[in-house]
């Protein structure tokens, strides 16, 4: 037999409290469908009763949702029950969540009532819900900081009411994993009547701790259902989220034993979705949903993933909706990741040498550039100075100085036939001036007859491309160079350029 366990998601609801998360309707049916699609067993779609705008927000989710149970909160009294139930019509399968404060805090200074008031109002809230509807869902806010034995008295009396669902929140996030799955526990085992309800929790992130004290409620505390949201969207420090949480149930069955219905391969669409309409942008490192959640960038990670993924993976990237993982290319990575690149990326080096060649490269890149893209490799093999044939010209450093209203400088340092030799000049602009310094020295009388620039991938840390097209004495030969510094990138161009009309003419005397 399964055990299995309600995911309730609370994001239009709980993570629509965030300070700048507002979402609007259309916004909301959105997220809500891909919710349905994620297969989660309960949307909580707003509170009706706060707006009419959120009014019509429940309304059209439930009008629209046919496979997750459509909820809306209500505080507990029948104004707000009956703007719940009115919203709901229209569900093919609806839930009334009415709440009411039990910590003496709440109580004394925020409810202003006596716990016998807030005993009597959350019985004759849930008698009301119920004869509007079957579902009903009882919430006793701060329940945490509740005393135990007022609280299961509260509950019994709820749950006689017709609640089917008590959640038990830690509405500050002051919990810790263990005293709150022993709460939970302790509270239903004082609840006479307990076995007739699902018990739930709702968990606060303010220490960090949401994810890891909705566990120890279920496995400690023996509840069955878990609110969160996507992206652990929600008040202040926000609740629960949703795809550690299912993940953790998930890739952790022999210790939780439990069946979650949620189709984990929509994760990461719900999860860019949230992100992109409210704006809250998913930390890298985010679990499940971050962009490095499933990337390695360090050789020896990059290795063992490649000889067997599960040496560092626990779940699989796939699984969760992303297209695959990810090995990133940067000054921690090793031959095997740079020889694997080279091989999905369909570049053939002849030798072993070679390879070493573009190699050493490529750990010099990644030591001015943090990341290197598939585009940065190409350029890098396809950059002629990756050959191991001896050059007649080759790129040492350059120097150059700019200013708004001066005439820019340069210095090249380059060899030529081994030799080094330094070339300065001026120019229009620091690519003038540097292609114009070497040019002092080499004296090759070439004419440019094109010059372009390509950022060859997508952001400014990129490799820049320099195309040299130089043409002399009826020859004409192109010049590639790459380099995060354009400057460097168009002297590479050009010394790769002269390299080509050198051997060029070598060609052409050895035949004459
Ligand atoms: C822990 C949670 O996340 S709870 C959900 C929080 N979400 C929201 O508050 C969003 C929606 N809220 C709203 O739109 C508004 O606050 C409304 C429409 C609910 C109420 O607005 P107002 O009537 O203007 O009241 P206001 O928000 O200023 O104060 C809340 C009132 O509700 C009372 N109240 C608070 N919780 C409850 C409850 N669970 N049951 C009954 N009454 C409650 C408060 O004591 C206070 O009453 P008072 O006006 O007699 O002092
Ligand atoms: C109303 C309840 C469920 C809540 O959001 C909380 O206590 O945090």
């Amino acid at each position: 037999m399964t055990d299995k366990l309600i995911i309730f998601d609370t994001t239009l609801r709980d993570g629509e409290q965030s300070p700048g998360a507002s979402m609007t309707k259309d916004e909301k049916l959105r997220i809500a469908r891909q919710l349905e699609r994620l297969k989660v067993d309960v949307i909580e779609a707003g509170f009706a009763a706060s707006s009419n705008g959120d009014f019509d927000c429940v309304q059209a989710i439930a009008n629209a949702i046919k496979d997750s149970t459509i909820c809306s909160l209500s505080r507990a009294n029948d104004r707000d029950i009956a703007r719940a139930a009115e919203a709901l019509k229209g569900a093919a399968s609806g839930r009334i969540h009415t709440f009411i404060a039990t910590s003496p805090l709440h109580m004394e200074k925020k409810l202003r009532m006596t716990p016998d008031e807030v005993f009597e109002q959350s019985k004759l809230a849930v008698r009301f819900a119920r004869n509007l509807m079957d579902d009903i869902e009882f919430s006793a806010e701060d329940g945490y900081r509740s005393d135990i034995d007022f609280l299961a008295r509260v509950c019994e009396a709820v749950i006689k009411e017709g609640a089917r669902t008590i959640n038990i929140p830690d509405t500050v996030g002051y919990a810790i994993p263990e005293l709150y799955g022993n709460f939970i526990k302790t509270l239903r085992e004082k609840v006479p009547n307990s076995d007739q309800a699902v018990w739930s929790v709702h968990c606060h992130n303010d220490l960090g701790m949401a994810v890891a004290n909705s566990l120890a409620g279920v496995k400690l505390g023996g509840a069955r259902q878990i609110e969160c949201t996507i992206n652990g969207l929600g008040e202040r420090a926000g609740n629960c989220s949703l795809e550690e949480v299912v993940m953790a149930i998930k890739t952790r069955r022999d210790y939780f034993g439990l069946d979650v219905g949620v189709d984990a391969s929509q994760i990461v669409q719900a999860s860019r979705m949230v992100s992109q309409t409210t704006g809250f942008v998913v930390q890298p490192n985010k679990a499940v949903v971050g962009a490095n959640a499933f990337a390695h960038a360090s050789g020896i990670h990059q290795d063992g993933v490649l000889k067997a993924r599960d040496t560092y993976e626990i779940m699989r990237a796939e699984d969760v909706g992303w297209s695959a993982n990810k090995i990133v290319l940067g000054k921690l990575s090793g031959r095997n990741a740079f020889k694997q690149r080279l091989q999905e990326l369909g570049v053939v080096l002849e030798s072993e040498g070679e390879i070493m060649a573009a190699f050493a490269k490529f750990k010099e890149l990644a030591d001015r550039k943090s990341e290197i893209f598939d585009e940065d490799i190409l350029a890098l093999v396809g950059d002629e100075s990756v050959a191991t044939e001896k050059e007649q010209y080759g790129f040492v450093s350059l120097s150059q100085r700019s200013e708004t209203g001066e005439r820019p400088e340069a210095e090249v340092v380059f060899t030529v036939g081994g030799q080094e030799v330094h070339g300065k000049s001026d120019g229009n602009g620091p690519v003038d001036a540097s292609l114009k310094a070497i040019e002092s020295h080499v004296k090759s009388g070439a004419e440019m007859v094109l010059y372009s620039v390509n950022a060859i991938s997508g952001s400014t840390e990129s490799q820049g491309e320099v195309t040299v097209r130089l043409q002399n004495s009826g020859r004409v030969v192109n010049g590639v160079g790459a380099d995060p510094d354009i400057v460097v990138a168009s002297a590479k161009a050009y010394l790769s350029a002269l390299n080509k009309l050198h051997s060029k003419a070598d060609r052409v005397a050895a035949q004459g």
